[in-house]
């Protein structure tokens, strides 16, 4: 199955009104052609995400870096999946590992998250990785595999859900795995996606690689087998390092 590849850009607690120039920027490039036939997604901070959705065309996604397993009620800094949605995300990033890590959210509590972001109509980009210890103990794909398990529910499938590869050891490092690792990697997640709910799932869902993503390296991780897009951190936050991703994902 033709799988559309994906680069999305996570802002993470970066980006003031200032910044949305760079959404500009993208905005402006995209109406010339230049996403090609990519899928291109921006999460930026919640207090950005309306003027993001005026800034940028339809075609752009907009999407939460967050959200609540409840549709309301008395969780003072939340923000629902039913409220992102209503000032028009169609995506939110669930179980980054900052947040598993910064606010202890368990396999459970994601899985959680990304149900009540399908329940509002959201996309969840589910992510999962390995610390670097776990890596060094040899431990990575079993760490992977749990974490899968634990932060899918079983109506989980390829149009309603994204799953995003972020080696812990590789995010805001510099560091990125190996086009070896990455195939490895990626290619032992579609496997477990089709044991639990079979080879038409996992052929059509999204796998993306997130860790330092740039310029620079995007062309050859983008081209390894088995990986349908990016999640870019830091490289996203300025118009012109993710138009450059865009452009090398896109081969030309
Ligand atoms: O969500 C994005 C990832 O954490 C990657 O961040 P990075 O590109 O700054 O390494």
């Amino acid at each position: 199955m033709d799988r559309r590849m994906l680069i999305a850009g996570n802002w993470k607690m970066n980006g003031s009104r200032a910044a949305l120039d760079e959404l500009r920027a993208v905005a402006a490039a995209v109406e010339a052609g230049e996403a090609g036939d990519l899928e291109l997604l921006l999460c930026p901070p919640a207090t950005l995400l309306s003027a993001a959705r005026e800034i940028l065309p339809a075609s752009v996604g907009v999407g939460g870096q967050d959200c609540h397993a409840n549709e309301k009620g008395a969780h003072t800094g939340d923000v629902a999946a039913e409220m992102l949605a209503d000032v028009g995300a169609t995506y939110v990033i669930a179980g980054h590992s900052e947040r598993r890590a910064d606010h202890r959210e368990s396999d459970e509590e994601v899985r959680a998250k990304a149900d009540a972001a399908r329940r509002a109509g959201l996309v969840p980009v589910i992510c999962i990785g390995e610390t670097k210890a776990q890596r060094d103990e040899g431990s990575t794909l079993a760490v992977l595999g749990e974490q899968l398990t634990g932060s899918l529910s079983d109506d989980a499938d390829a149009t309603n859900t994204v799953i995003a590869y972020e080696p812990v050891w590789a995010i805001g490092t510099g560091d990125t795995a190996t086009p070896e690792d990455v195939a490895e990697v990626h290619a032992f997640l579609r496997k477990q996606v089709e044991l639990r709910f079979g080879s038409r799932i996992a052929d059509g869902m999204r796998i993306l690689y997130g860790g330092s993503v740039k310029p620079s390296n995007a062309a050859e991780l983008m081209g390894v087998a088995d990986v349908d897009g990016a999640l870019v951190g830091g490289a996203s936050l300025k118009a012109a390092d993710f138009l450059a991703i865009c452009k090398a994902a896109r081969g030309v």
